[in-house]
């Protein structure tokens, strides 16, 4: 775990006053052991705080992650060089010659190869990190004050080190350390002005709190950081640094700018993948942000949704239906044919076209039941039923008009051609063979009424009664016929 930025200051701010400390306590005593011994316990200063600067700047410019991966590589320069300095009498490469001037308090001091590589080092974590904190800042917007600040506590770093290291001697002691108390006063201040603290801080916070995913991925695709969210969904290993995030995803995936794509896993997991461009203030763009959403639960839901919509709907045909159709034949039932029958009577009123009404009695079906038993009569009135359905057209309805009488009801059909499909109708039915329980063979006859609607009719029922009327007079002139009602009075 790095520690908190707070740390970072804190521990910037001790090893500066340290400094400082040493600075003014190599004063006391005029005593080149003295002095020497104080500029060895300055170095744990002099290695160290350039390095705390660094990470003090990279935490606050939202790049912890980047810390906590090289904070011990970071620290071995520094370590180095405390060492090094420590035991200088051994090797002389911190510095080589070390006395106090004659007429002064000053030091004279020769470097030796060493120190130039600690300089470096130094002024290299001193610059990164300014450079970091002025693009974090510089981008964000009403941030000028504390611009200048970051860009201005290290320069007067630079300017009071650069001349004392360069032998340039302005004053009679080394003016780093009061500059860099200087220089971490203004840092202060600006974080006092919840400069850069507050907002970096939050970010990263957010992000890593947040239960969605995100993965900054840059210009090539590759992951260049990820949340823990990101890192729960695709694991770890996935959402490693320098990494393809196509790797992540099911071959072929292809994901669009600010459009949600949903992608199943190849574990059967759903997540809702959407892409934002990265845009920084000046324009360009610099790499994508990409979204995730884990919707497993949120599709099984809606799957579990759709299956029940599709189920009630498949019921609601059924209930549709059975509220239709008449259970032993399959055809309408009589409350279907009396709806379709109105319907097509103001349609054929409307339009001046015929409409006819065929009525079908079975013959002494009485006798089926009583010779054969009713599961035998039911059979009879199936079969009957299917051959009627094939026989007749599809837009005329074939209905149960009641026990063991049946309805036609044929749109656009005169009374002559009515009483033909009635007649067709009674030849196929007597056509049927039907057999008992024994295996013996039957054949079953049917009366029917024919009517047409005429323009006595006041009402579909008129029309109706005068087809019944027909039937009745079918039954009565000795069965197995057909007869046209009268157009007048049936
Ligand atoms: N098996 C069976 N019989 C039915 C059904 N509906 C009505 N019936 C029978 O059909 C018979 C009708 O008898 P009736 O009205 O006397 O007429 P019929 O015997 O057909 O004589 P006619 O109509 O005068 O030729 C009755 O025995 C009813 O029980 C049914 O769904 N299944």
């Amino acid at each position: 775990m790095r520690p908190p930025s707070g740390t970072y200051m804190t521990a910037l701010s001790v090893m500066i006053a340290w400094w400082c400390a040493g600075q003014w306590a190599s004063f006391l005593w005029n005593d080149l052991d003295y002095r020497l011994l104080v500029a060895k316990l300055q170095y744990l200063a002099i290695a160290t705080v350039p390095i705390l600067w660094f990470s003090v700047a990279l935490t606050f410019s939202g790049y912890g992650r980047f810390l906590q991966r090289w904070y011990p590589v970071l620290w071995l320069m520094p370590v180095a060089t405390i060492a090094l300095a420590f035991s200088n009498q051994y090797h002389l490469q911190v510095w080589s010659r070390f006395t106090i001037a004659p007429d002064s308090l000053a030091l004279e001091i020769e470097y030796g190869p060493w120190f130039s590589t600690h300089v470096t080092y130094s002024y290299s974590a001193v610059t990164i990190a300014t450079l970091m904190l002025a693009l974090k800042i510089g981008f964000t917007r009403g941030r000028r004050l504390q611009f200048m600040a970051v860009i201005l506590s290290p320069l007067i770093v630079i300017a009071v080190n650069a001349p004392y290291i360069l032998g340039i001697d302005l004053l009679p002691f080394d003016p780093t350390p009061s500059g860099f108390a200087v220089a971490c006063l203004i840092l202060l201040f600006a974080l006092r002005q919840h400069m850069f603290a507050t907002l970096p801080v939050a970010r990263e916070y957010t992000l890593e709190k947040l239960n969605d995913g995100i993965v900054v991925i840059d210009d090539h695709g590759l992951i260049a950081d990820s949340n823990p969210a990101a890192r729960q969904i695709f694991g770890v290993e996935l959402m490693r640094i320098g990494r393809h995030f196509s790797e992540a995803l099911p071959a072929g995936i292809s994901l669009n700018a600010d459009v949600s794509t949903e992608v199943q896993l190849p574990d059967r997991r759903w997540l809702d993948i959407r892409i934002s461009r990265l845009q920084s203030i000046d324009g360009p763009t610099r790499g994508q942000v990409a979204l995730i959403r884990d919707v497993t639960r949120e599709k099984g839901l809606q799957a579990s949704l759709l299956q029940s919509q599709k189920e009630l709907e498949a019921l609601n045909s059924k209930l549709n239906n059975l509220a239709h159709t008449d259970e032993l034949t399959g055809l309408a039932n009589r409350r279907s044919l009396y709806e379709r029958v109105r319907s097509e009577w103001s349609r054929s009123t409307r339009h001046k076209k015929p409409l006819s009404m065929i009525l079908i009695d079975f013959d002494n079906f009485k006798l089926i039941n009583d010779n054969y038993g009713h599961q035998v009569g039911d059979q009879v009135l199936q079969r009957a039923s299917g051959i009627v359905r094939q026989i007749i057209r599809p837009e005329d309805l074939a209905a149960r008009h009641g026990g063991e009488e049946l309805a036609i009801l044929l749109p656009d059909t005169n009374a002559k051609d009515a009483v033909d499909i009635a007649q067709r109708l009674g030849a196929a039915l007597e056509a049927l063979q039907y057999h008992d329980e024994a295996g013996q063979a039957f054949v079953v006859t049917v009366s029917s009424g024919v009517a047409s609607r005429c323009p006595n009719d006041k009402s579909p029922d008129m029309m109706i009664a005068r087809a019944d009327k027909a039937l009745y007079q079918s039954k009565a002139d000795g069965r197995n016929r057909v007869t046209l009602a009268d157009a007048v009075n049936g």
